[in-house]
């Protein structure tokens, strides 16, 4: 007999796992079919182990500026092993937790690698699965590029996957997983490069803000590498790499060399031609502002959209996908794509939501856009010789000031953007902000301060 469902989402992940919880709390007979681990890239490759080993680094860090504070600290080392064993035994409670879930919501979790037979029929194990509506939420991988000797590196998999701290470790891409993954491995004590193609990571971020960065990277962070592309990698007996880049540089002694490039979409082993739906090009699935594919009864949410590709969105995709199906109430509710705020887990972290500057320039002509910018030493590290500047900045429109795009780099800057994204999301002022008593001391008060 064909088990049969009213909604049916392949892939476990953040989008996966959403949309089947609400479908079912909606009343629907749901079920989510994973292939490897439930919780899918954040919870076990991603986001989760990532946050982990970060504070671990914030921890390294607080030791350095320890002393400044009044203790004295002998440090006799630091086990990559005990921090790699209690961030997984973290990740085993929160598959429990998710289980759980399912049960208590009643969403069916089958184990295996579905794949479609025809529009509302997936086979999976062998056994033939059928749903009224089916949405793809397989998430993506790790690119990984062509150049001679690539398969010696590994990708953000394969950091999570390490049992040992590398000694010295190259961290080839510019966006923010390769920049994180760096920035980790230098304040864990690893001698860390970090390779990116053009002048400066995060090339997309507002100017003032990758300024800030470079500049705390030159202070204390990963070496770094610009307008550099690795050529071609080698591997001794030892197994020990020598990194070769274009422009002639040679980096010698490394033990670790990560891919962080980018990531492409998994649609390709899922059988798609089957159910005749729609990829572009690169393999993302087009989706209408409904999560609709070409497809009648076919959804997409989460990474594979090729949409911002983050926790949060593919979680809210999801839940709105799956009200709009199942609570006659919201017959029109989708996800709305603009001012998502994200943060990059830097040392210390950089957060941004809305336009940048030069966006907003573009948007709005250069004559209607106000800018508010602060670069001061934050109390934390002011009291110690690790002295360090936050740069915190509004992006501003119209005559009356409306805040289109506020971004930051500080500490505690990941924890500050949250509630700023709100009143931007609400359509707050610069007048708005400086109506609100500021907090103090803290540098988030500099937001409610700038002149
Ligand atoms: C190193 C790293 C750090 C990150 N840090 C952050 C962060 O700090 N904040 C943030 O918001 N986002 C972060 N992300 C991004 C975030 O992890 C993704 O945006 C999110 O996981 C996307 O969710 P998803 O449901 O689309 O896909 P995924 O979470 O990737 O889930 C897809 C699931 O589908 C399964 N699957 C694939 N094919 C099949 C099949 N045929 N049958 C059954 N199952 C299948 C996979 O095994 C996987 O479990 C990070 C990503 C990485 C790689």
């Amino acid at each position: 007999m064909t088990r049969h469902y009213d909604y049916l989402a392949i892939g476990a992940g953040s989008g996966g796992i959403a949309s089947a919880n609400r479908a079912a709390i909606r009343g629907a007979k749901a079920a989510v079919i994973e292939a490897k681990a439930v919780g899918g890239t954040c919870v076990n490759v991603g986001c989760v182990p990532k946050k982990v080993m970060w504070y671990g680094a914030h921890i390294a860090e607080a030791l350095k500026y320890s002393e400044a504070y009044g203790f004295d600290i002998k440090q006799n080392g630091f086990d990559w092993k005990t921090l790699v064993r209690n961030r997984e035994a973290y990740i085993e409670r929160i598959h429990g937790g998710y289980k759980r879930g399912f049960e208590s919501n009643g969403v069916e979790y089958i184990e295996g690698f579905a794949r479609f037979v025809d529009k509302n029929t997936v086979e999976v194990n062998g056994e033939q699965i059928t749903a009224k509506h089916i949405t793809i939420a397989v998430g993506g991988r790790a690119i990984v590029p062509s150049c001679e000797g690539a398969e010696y590196g590994i990708d953000s998999d394969g950091f999570f996957a390490l049992e040992e701290r590398p000694n010295k470790a190259v961290v080839v891409g510019a966006g923010y997983i390769a920049v994180e993954i760096a920035g980790v491995l230098h304040a864990l004590g690893s001698d860390s490069h970090l390779l990116v193609r053009r002048d400066r990571p995060l090339r997309y971020f507002d100017e003032d803000i990758t300024d800030a960065l470079l500049e705390r990277l030159e202070l204390d962070g990963p070496t770094l590498h610009t307008n550099t592309v690795v050529s071609k990698v080698e591997k001794d007996e030892q197994g020990i790499l020598t990194v070769h880049t274009e422009a002639g540089e040679v980096i010698e002694d490394v033990d670790c060399l990560v891919w962080a490039i980018g990531r492409e979409p998994a649609t390709d082993k899922i059988n798609l031609e089957a159910a005749g739906v729609e990829v572009d090009p690169v393999g993302f699935v087009r989706t209408d502002k409904y999560q609709n594919t070409n497809v009648d009864g076919i959804y997409a949410v989460g990474d594979i959209t090729g949409e911002a590709q983050l926790t949060p969105v593919a979680i809210k995709a999801g839940r709105l996908l799956a009200e709009r199906l199942f609570n006659p109430d919201l017959p029109d509710a989708h996800m709305d794509y603009t001012q998502i705020p994200t943060i990059v887990f830097t040392h210390p972290p950089i957060g941004t939501v809305g336009f940048t500057e030069i966006e907003a320039c573009a948007k709005y002509g250069e004559g209607n856009v106000k800018i508010y910018r602060s670069k001061f030493a934050a109390m934390y590290n002011a009291v110690t010789p690790h002295r360090a500047l936050s740069t915190f900045k509004l992006v501003c429109t119209g005559d009356e000031e409306k805040v289109v795009g506020i971004h930051g780099i500080g500490e505690g800057m990941d924890e500050i953007l949250q509630g700023f994204a709100v009143a931007m999301k609400m359509g707050a002022t610069k007048a708005d902000f400086d109506a609100t008593v500021a907090l103090h001391p803290t540098s988030a008060e500099e937001f409610v301060t700038l002149r």
